[in-house]
């Protein structure tokens, strides 16, 4: 199977003639001109009958003529290449809807003879089968150097689209380049500009690599390759199935797929929250899909209406250093009075004691004597991101009229470089916001050792932020006033936070084409190979599906020289961006009889998805699901 692309800037697909100046024309060859088919154009011969020498359809309402048998011409064999012998069958065959190849043709047999400043398609590979078969034309070449296509006509470009019962549809806003309504046109130059949008969204250029920190390690964000495998991993985390045999319950109040977040094995290692025993479940919520953190709290029987009150307020307190809190509701699915609250899920989180605070065993050795566990040192530039986060979310809540209550060890989560989110808020709100301040200083643990560790490890700051935090400072004592005194700490946290967003963006650009594809691809998935259409080749043999075919032929289904399979995905991703950009360029699409072929833009290909895509969503018995793919 060969395929040839030349990019073009006339917009239509053109049907493939013999070049008109080859030597000694003879009556067969005068007929393959465009003009001398348009004569023939009000009754053609039905391709079927010159392929295959019948059509099945030819009493069920086919649309061509079918010559009588005895009159009717001798077929060229399939398989046979259309050499000069062959030239009466073919000579028929123009009136046909077939395309039969005959341009001069490069074949990448021997070195290829030297490109032409404009053609940037890549060098092309043809099977031997067609190589032989496009033999004869090689001779012509020489006369053709620049790709001599001739000429789109209208009419003839109209024709054959009808010939494909194709439904292209014209967008307005997509006008192609028309040379005949250009008063300074010369036919003999080449367009040197293409009136056209821009194509904005066609490819990605990321900022040059100087000038973004994607490459190395920025406060906020890991270098690109550990960003994505970061975030491979917390979508595993995500899409996680819970292990058999948990006996938990199957559906609580619209959540499902149930899974602990802690090992709660033994009765020793039941946790405490508050006065009562609290679990924590990642859960599936049926209505939105999303998944989330379910806090449960064993027996809780305190007065509903309170709870429900802090939760209130709580749910509409949104930061980015507080978990948000969903919803809570109670159960009894777990066999007890459970009151569960639901927080947003942040995968591969950790609490802030197993990030930094627990002690970690060395690595076995053998025969070596174990050492005390090793507790790891914070540095301080993370200490101090970790700082001004909380205290950013603490002014945040209290300036909602709470108290976070939850700074603690435990209850602060890491959940992404260098960022703290307090979890938890909203199940008890009864003591005081000066008690946060007090929970904020002491977050280290046991606070005289902590201040001691604080001198020797941190700057003098670090123990004058944690000694105004745990002094009693009257009544008057505020965030505020701590906002002040690390004011420079919080703007190099927020040059760093800009710098992250834009590390981020510079990233997402790089990903920007992947949704558009997928959602291609689908669209492909959808219209191609149908069952329900095996028997029905009108389907995709016939319009717009059968150029969907040919293409994905094109852009999936080549072969090499030795016919072995090419497999090169930059060829699929920019052909997919080409078409769902609907370029003007234009691709060779080759039937996989290797016996016509087509040319056509992406821009036209796009059409025929649309319109076999909408044929199907016409058809589709629930709206809502084909919406989401336009
Ligand atoms: N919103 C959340 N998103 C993702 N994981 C969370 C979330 N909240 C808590 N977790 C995880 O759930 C696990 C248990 O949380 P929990 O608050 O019970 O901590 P704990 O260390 O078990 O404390 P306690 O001893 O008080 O139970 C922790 O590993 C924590 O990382």
């Amino acid at each position: 199977m060969a395929f040839f692309t030349r990019p073009q800037s006339a917009n239509a697909a053109i049907k493939i003639v013999r070049p008109a100046t080859a030597p000694a024309e003879d009556e067969q060859q005068l007929a393959l001109k465009p003009s001398a088919a348009r004569k023939d154009s009000v009754q053609r011969h039905c391709r079927n009958i010159m392929i295959y020498g019948s059509c099945k359809f030819e009493n069920k309402g086919c649309v061509y003529y079918h010559p009588p048998a005895p009159d009717a011409a001798p077929l060229a064999p399939r398989a046979e290449s259309p050499t000069k012998a062959s030239a009466p069958a073919l000579a028929q065959a123009v009136n046909a809807p077939v395309f039969v190849p005959k341009l001069p043709v490069r074949i990448q047999t021997s070195p290829p003879p030297p490109e032409s400043s404009y053609v940037t398609a890549p060098p092309i590979h043809v099977s031997p089968n067609t190589a032989q078969a496009l033999a004869p034309y090689q001779d012509e070449q020489p006369q053709y150097d620049e790709y001599a296509y001739s000429t789109p006509s209208v009419d003839g470009l109209t024709e054959q689209m009808q010939e494909m019962n194709g439904n292209f549809y014209a967008d307005p806003q997509y006008d192609a380049y028309d040379p005949a309504a250009d008063g300074h046109y010369f036919a003999a130059q080449a367009p040197v500009f293409v009136r056209q949008p821009l194509n904005y969204h066609l490819y990605s250029s990321p900022i040059p690599p100087s000038f973004s920190a994607s490459a190395t390690d920025a406060h906020f964000v890991p270098p690109s390759g550990d960003l994505r495998t970061l975030l491979q991993g917390r979508s595993e985390d995500l899409r996680m199935a819970p292990p058999h045999g948990l006996n938990l319950p199957e559906e609580m109040q619209g959540y499902h797929t149930l899974i602990p977040l802690e090992n709660i094995g033994g009765p020793t290692e039941r946790r405490k929250f508050g006065n009562w025993n609290s679990n924590m479940y990642r859960a599936v919520n049926s209505l939105d899909g999303a998944t989330y953190a379910l806090r449960r709290i064993e027996n809780y029987r305190l007065n509903h209406q309170a709870a429900f009150g802090a939760i209130e307020t709580w749910a509409s307190i949104r930061h980015p250093g507080v978990v948000a809190v969903h919803e809570a509701f109670t159960t009894h699915a777990f066999g007890d009075s459970s009151l569960v609250v639901a927080y947003a899920y942040h995968p591969k989180a950790q609490t802030l004691f197993d990030a930094h605070l627990k002690l970690t065993p060395p690595a076995y050795q053998p025969g070596a004597r174990y050492p005390p566990p090793a507790q790891m040192q914070v540095p301080e530039r993370t200490l101090w991101a970790y700082i001004v986060q909380l205290a950013a979310a603490v002014k945040r809540v209290h300036d909602a009229g709470q108290a976070l209550r939850m700074i603690d060890v435990t209850k602060v989560l890491v959940t992404e470089k260098n960022r703290l989110r307090v979890g938890s808020c909203g199940i008890d709100v009864h003591l005081l916001q000066q008690e946060d301040l007090t929970m904020f200083g002491r977050l280290g643990g046991n606070f005289q050792k902590s201040l001691e560790v604080m001198g020797r490890l941190y700057s003098p700051e670090v123990k004058t932020v944690a000694l105004f935090l745990v002094n009693k400072g009257g009544p008057h004592k505020n965030i505020g006033q701590l906002l002040e005194i690390i004011s420079s700490k919080v703007a190099a946290e927020m040059g760093e936070a800009l710098g992250a967003a834009d590390t981020l963006e510079n990233e997402l650009m790089g990903e920007l084409e992947n949704a558009r594809l997928v959602r291609l691809l689908c669209k492909f998935g959808f219209i191609n190979e149908r069952p329900e259409f095996a028997r029905e080749p009108r389907w995709s043999e016939t319009g717009d599906r059968y150029i969907i075919k040919l293409f994905r032929d094109y852009v999936f289904h080549q072969i090499d020289e030795n016919g072995n399979p090419v497999l090169n995905l930059s060829h699929v991703l920019t052909c997919l961006s080409k078409l769902d950009a609907g370029t003007d360029e234009r691709v060779m699409l080759v039937s996989r009889d290797e016996q016509s072929c087509l040319v056509v833009s992406y821009k036209e290909i796009k059409s025929c998805v649309e319109s076999a895509f909408g044929e199907l969503a016409r058809a589709a018995t629930t709206p809502a699901a084909t919406g989401g793919y336009r």
